[in-house]
């Protein structure tokens, strides 16, 4: 009994179409109810197949585009892109893989989430499987997963540590780059100072009688000026110069590849612009100042440090010589 009935299931061609055609009926509605497009193409590139995915997600008519070439069915599609990457599948009978992250999407497919995006298409993960049939040869079955939600929290992640990023490097109040960062930067160039023979020169400045006009005017009127101040001096550089705050109201500049001759050139003329200024705090004016102390890496000095120090005592040269001035010092 139990051998003639397992034999009527393989060898009864009756059954067996029937069992075929009940496992098609399967195949076909787990396709339609997956919420993953599933398109497969013959050699020729021509759609075989189509689920309902990709009907609910495009105003296209399925049946349609069945037995139609893809590039015509989908003429968003990168041409000589995809035609690489489906005859690689078919020749080497291997998967192949497109992310959001390479390609935000391949196929034009509106998404449906409440949610903003930069795009106004779906982000896709696209699958490439070589499929072997008997009689019509390999075709590429390609698989369309909707990623629209981890691109976009993805995206905003990364636009957050961006953002944490920045704020690791720069003054809160003056939007300027930190002691810490400024400080970093300073190591870098110096190591590729020496390394490459470039010159490099130190601009180290402080706001003059800052205590007084915190004295007369408040607390307020002088984080004003700290942030005029710097905003002005940030004008007045080029963007391979790094200016940070180096605590208080004293500044510096790092000037990559600029010898002594530049650096005072440009800190006379920061002196100066900070001296014209015209700040104002509550209708009245003040008059700001600033003292400066410039140095140039010479070959005496054995790290960064004494380069900071050599500008740190040219500044205090500037503040003993009666402020608002430029001094420099070799060591
Ligand atoms: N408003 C404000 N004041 C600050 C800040 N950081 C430091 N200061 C003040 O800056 C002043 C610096 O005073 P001093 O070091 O005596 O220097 P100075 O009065 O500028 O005198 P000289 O440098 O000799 O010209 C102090 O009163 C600090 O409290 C800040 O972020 N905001």
């Amino acid at each position: 009994m139990g051998k003639s009935s397992s034999l009527s299931a393989s060898n009864n061609p009756t059954k067996r179409a029937v069992n075929e055609q009940v496992i098609k009926q399967i195949n076909d509605q787990v396709a339609n109810q997956l919420n993953t497009g599933i398109l497969v193409v013959d050699n020729e590139f021509n759609i075989v197949v189509c689920n309902r995915f990709l009907k609910v997600h495009t105003d296209k008519d399925i049946n349609k585009i069945i037995g139609h070439n893809i590039f015509l069915a989908f003429p968003e599609l990168p041409e000589v892109w995809l035609t690489r990457k489906l005859n690689g599948c078919m020749q080497l009978n291997t998967p192949g893989f497109c992310s959001w992250e390479q390609r935000h999407h391949l196929f034009e497919l509106p998404h449906t989430r409440p949610i903003s995006t930069d795009s106004e298409f779906m982000a896709q993960n696209c699958t490439f499987l070589p499929i072997n049939t008997d009689e019509n040869g390999i075709h590429v079955c390609i698989l369309i997963e909707d990623v629209t939600d981890v691109c976009h929290y993805q995206t905003k992640l990364q636009k957050t540590l961006d953002d944490l990023a920045l704020m690791s490097r720069i003054d809160g109040l003056t939007q300027v780059y930190n002691r810490k960062h400024w400080q970093e930067s300073l190591q870098q160039e110096y190591a590729k100072a020496r390394r490459y023979n470039k010159s490099l020169s130190l601009i180290m400045l402080d706001l003059d009688y800052f205590k007084l006009l915190n004295d007369n005017f408040g607390h307020q009127c002088g984080d004003m000026v700290l942030i005029e101040v710097s905003a002005l001096i940030s004008s007045l550089l080029r963007v391979e110069d790094i200016f940070g705050r180096y605590g208080g109201e004293e500044f510096a500049i790092i000037l990559p590849e600029t010898n002594i001759n530049g650096a005072l050139e440009l800190a006379q003329r920061v002196c100066k612009n900070v001296a014209a200024a015209a700040l104002t705090y509550n209708e009245q004016t003040l008059n700001v100042t600033i003292s400066l102390g410039v140095a140039e890496l010479s070959k005496h000095e054995t790290n960064y440090e004494e380069l900071i120090t050599l500008a740190d005592k040219a500044l205090y040269q500037a503040k003993h010589d009666g402020r608002n001035q430029v001094s420099s010092l070799t060591a």
